[in-house]
């Protein structure tokens, strides 16, 4: 079954107990001269009954450059829980020694619906064979987790960190103004901004690997609305015929969206009820990127549009009915493996809910594309194979473009 989505995103989908319910990401936000706390909430009218809770996490060992600092002895990884942690049941499950276990088969229908290849829905993009380098995640991971989620005496205070970009002054807009910032060029970025250089270079790497025709070039100008004078950006007209170049290709006009950069740290176990993205605070366009372990993603159709509202308020004020309303039976599960990038955009971004349920390990079809959709036609006479691969600790760095007026005020909703 899928998450309940009952309370916040950060529960504990598919859990009963009220205990789980409780749960939320302990959250921080960077770039505090814009963040307004409860301004969103007033503006989008509903009220906030997220409480924050300390979710305490092992402290990362060895390694600086991986999340759980211990890939290579994961039986550690459950047993290194402090007694009081909120994420002991998972000790109740089979201790593996091992990241992956040998194919087994299963039934159809059997909890293995996740696919290693992106499920047909409008604007998801999702190429399993696209994946940042080793050396680059490796590094961007444990700037990351050093930088953000090593807490003081080994414990990790937080398991979310949201990241906000001021939207950028054009030179059109600042020359209106008294101060000196029309001499500053106009590179579409921001010049201050609470997203790090790593963050950025990774950006950039991003924009060279999605370049089209890997994405369609409509998302990847929603993506990288600034990239149009990148040299690696396919032109329609010569690079060497400058003259034909209108001024605003010559001069791209710079996005006057800000970017938000969230981060966010699951535990095996841990996972993210299904929910929309705000649409009053984010845009379209979304590209998230997968650190150090894998999960499956599962994605559900918003039923109908009057249920859009729905999916937008906060998931602790929703009621069990209205939870299930917003919610479909259709559904595609995708493993997202170490190191991918998913795009979501359009419908993907619209018309589907996003979640990843709270297990220790997931099942992933290992079977051709063919024999996925029979499987998912219900198809029950066929064997199909799949693989239990553990999760590990995972590092999701998602960006997403704030909407006008949504950069200067913030709190901690999705
Ligand atoms: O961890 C992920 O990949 C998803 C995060 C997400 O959906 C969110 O923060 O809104
Ligand atoms: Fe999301």
């Amino acid at each position: 079954m899928p998450g309940d989505g009952l309370t916040s995103p950060y529960n504990a989908p598919g859990s009963n107990t009220s205990s789980r319910d409780e749960m939320k990401r302990k959250l921080i936000a960077v770039n505090f001269e814009d963040i307004v706390g409860s301004d969103s909430q007033k503006q989008e009218g509903r009220s906030n009954k997220r409480t924050k809770l300390h979710i305490e996490i092992p402290a990362p060992k060895a390694d600086p450059n991986c999340c759980t600092g211990n890939h290579d002895e994961d039986s550690e990884t459950f047993s290194s829980l402090s007694p009081d942690s909120l994420f002991d049941e998972a000790l109740a499950f089979p201790n593996l020694t091992t990241t992956q276990s040998p194919p087994v088969l299963l039934q159809p229908n059997e909890e293995a619906q996740a696919a290693l290849t992106a499920p047909p829905i409008p604007g998801l993009f999702f190429d399993p064979s696209l994946k940042l380098p080793e050396d680059l995640a490796k590094k961007l991971a444990g700037y990351c987790m050093s930088t953000y989620f090593d807490g003081d005496e080994g414990k990790r205070k937080v398991n979310q960190v949201m990241l906000f970009e001021r939207a950028p002054v054009d030179d059109e807009d600042s020359a209106s103004g008294s101060d000196t910032s029309s001499d500053r060029p106009s590179t579409g970025r921001s010049t201050s901004t609470g997203i790090p250089p790593q963050l950025l270079a990774l950006l950039d790497k991003l924009s060279v690997l999605l370049r089209p025709p890997v994405l369609p070039l409509e998302i990847y100008q929603l993506l990288f609305p600034s990239s149009v004078s990148h040299p690696a950006m396919p032109r329609t007209v010569p690079s060497n015929s400058s003259s034909t170049l209108t001024t605003a290709e010559k001069h791209p006009k710079p996005a006057k969206q800000a970017r938000q950069a969230i981060l966010n740290l699951y535990t095996p176990g841990e996972g993210i009820s299904p929910h929309v993205d705000l649409l009053r605070r984010y845009g379209d366009g979304i590209i998230g990127v997968s650190l150090c372990g894998g999960c499956v993603m599962r994605f559900e159709r918003v039923r109908d549009e009057e249920f859009q509202d729905l999916s937008q308020r906060s998931h602790s004020s929703l009621t069990s009915i209205e939870s299930m309303l917003i919610s479909g039976s259709d559904f595609h599960e995708l493993y997202l493996p170490p190191n991918s990038v998913i795009v979501l955009s359009g419908d993907a971004r619209y018309k589907w809910t996003h979640g990843i349920e709270r297990r220790i390990g997931d099942w992933v079809l290992q079977n051709s594309d063919e024999d996925s959709e029979d499987i998912l036609k219900g198809d029950g006479n066929k064997e199909v194979q799949a693989e239990w691969i553990r999760r590990e600790t995972r590092l999701s760095i998602t960006f997403r473009w704030l909407l006008p007026g949504a950069d200067v005020v913030g709190g901690d909703e999705l």
